[in-house]
């Protein structure tokens, strides 16, 4: 549970330290007012990186050239300090005052996971949006197995594509089958944890939609094993010669919305992504409490603003036991005061005050 926070140039909040102590934590405010600031403010105290921004700098205050953030997380009776401070576009983690190398030990520590508008991309927009989110699932369900095969992927993708740039064929014939293992590791990994995905995701889109939708993974190696790989890539040599760049492995891969043999990303309406990105992300917290053993945090960035009060019911019967729950809103309405242990805040123009609770 995230007790405390405090925030310096954060966006546009006020500097402030405020404490966090419920369960439910609802912010009320108009559009503008800060609330997805605040929102993003406590899933970098939890993960160290926005949900939303890739660059650190856009979360400085206007005019500002630093920001800082504290997040003291309880844990049973353990607490947590988290500090981050971000300055001359460097950004320093702290964990109980140790600087943190590497930021997959809070994705371990304090999972949280985040529903907003934004989330319908995850249907429509670009293939890379779909291959982060079920890397990140994946980095949640099978921790150092996929996270550390990523990065060695990562790492020999960007030197494969620096030496076709630079003509040195000695690199790319010896990284070869290193190449092909790390691809074989990953789409091993991507079609076990895809499964595990649609064997939940396939029933709650169904008892929502009553439509029966899977994801289907197509991996950019077709071949099953790493002797075939191996093949098939050697014989792409030249093509792949003459654009320079590597052109197959799991970073092309894609994952696909079918309905039986349809691709049907493009035919779902906008109220139908939007409740299908929703049980995406639900799945994704079911899985961490399922393999991390630990309750997420969830953030729920206007996600009752186009939800009727059936879908709402059926939204919170889909959510897995939480940790804390934080959610924006333009204003506090009968049915979240009965929220147990709740307390709820105003925004208004990045200051915020407490309202009742
Ligand atoms: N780095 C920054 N420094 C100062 N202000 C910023 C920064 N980044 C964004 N803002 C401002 O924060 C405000 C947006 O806040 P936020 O997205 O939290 O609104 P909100 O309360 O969630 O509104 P809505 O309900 O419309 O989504 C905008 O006015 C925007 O200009």
């Amino acid at each position: 549970m995230l007790e405390e926070i405090y925030l310096y140039q954060f966006r546009n909040l006020a500097t402030m330290c405020l404490a966090l102590d419920a369960k439910h934590i609802i912010l009320v405010g108009q559009n503008g007012a800060g609330k997805s600031n605040f929102l993003e403010a406590i899933y970098y105290a939890c993960l160290g990186s926005s949900f939303r921004e890739r660059q650190d700098e856009q979360i400085v205050h206007f005019e500002k050239h630093q920001f800082a953030l504290k997040g003291i997380h309880r844990i049973d009776k353990y607490f947590d300090t988290v500090n981050i401070q971000y300055q001359e576009k460097r950004k320093e983690i702290f964990l109980n005052k140790v600087i943190l190398r590497d930021r997959k030990e809070l994705l371990m520590r304090y999972p949280c996971v985040i529903f907003g508008y934004h989330d319908s991309a995850l249907i429509h927009g670009e293939p890379s949006l779909r291959r982060q989110f079920f890397d990140q699932m994946a980095s949640l369900v099978y921790g150092d197995s996929y996270i550390l095969s990523l990065r060695a992927y990562q790492h020999l993708l960007k030197q494969r594509n620096l030496a076709f740039k630079n003509e040195q064929s000695a690199f790319i014939a010896s990284s070869d089958g290193m190449f092909v293992q790390l691809n074989a590791d990953l789409m091993l990994l991507r079609r076990g944890l895809l499964s595990q995905f649609n064997a939940k995701f396939t029933p709650l889109v169904h008892a929502l939609l009553d439509k029966t939708l899977e994801f289907s993974y197509k991996a950019s190696f077709k071949e099953r094993n790493t002797e075939e790989m191996l093949v098939y890539l050697q014989g792409k040599r030249a093509y792949e010669w003459s654009k320079k760049s590597v052109l197959f492995g799991v970073h092309r891969d894609r994952y696909l919305l079918m309905e039986g043999e349809r691709e049907i990303a493009s035919y779902l309406s906008v109220g139908e992504r939007r409740m299908v990105s929703l049980v995406m992300k639900q799945v994704l917290a079911q899985l961490i409490v399922e393999h991390r053993g630990r309750k997420p945090i969830i953030l729920l960035d206007d996600v009752f603003v186009e939800l009727d009060n059936a879908h709402r019911e059926r939204f919170w019967q889909m959510l897995p036991d939480y940790e804390q729950l934080f959610m924006s809103a333009f204003s506090l309405e009968p049915w979240m005061k009965e929220l147990p242990s709740y307390k709820s805040y105003r925004v208004v123009g990045g200051e915020i005050e407490w309202m009742d609770g």
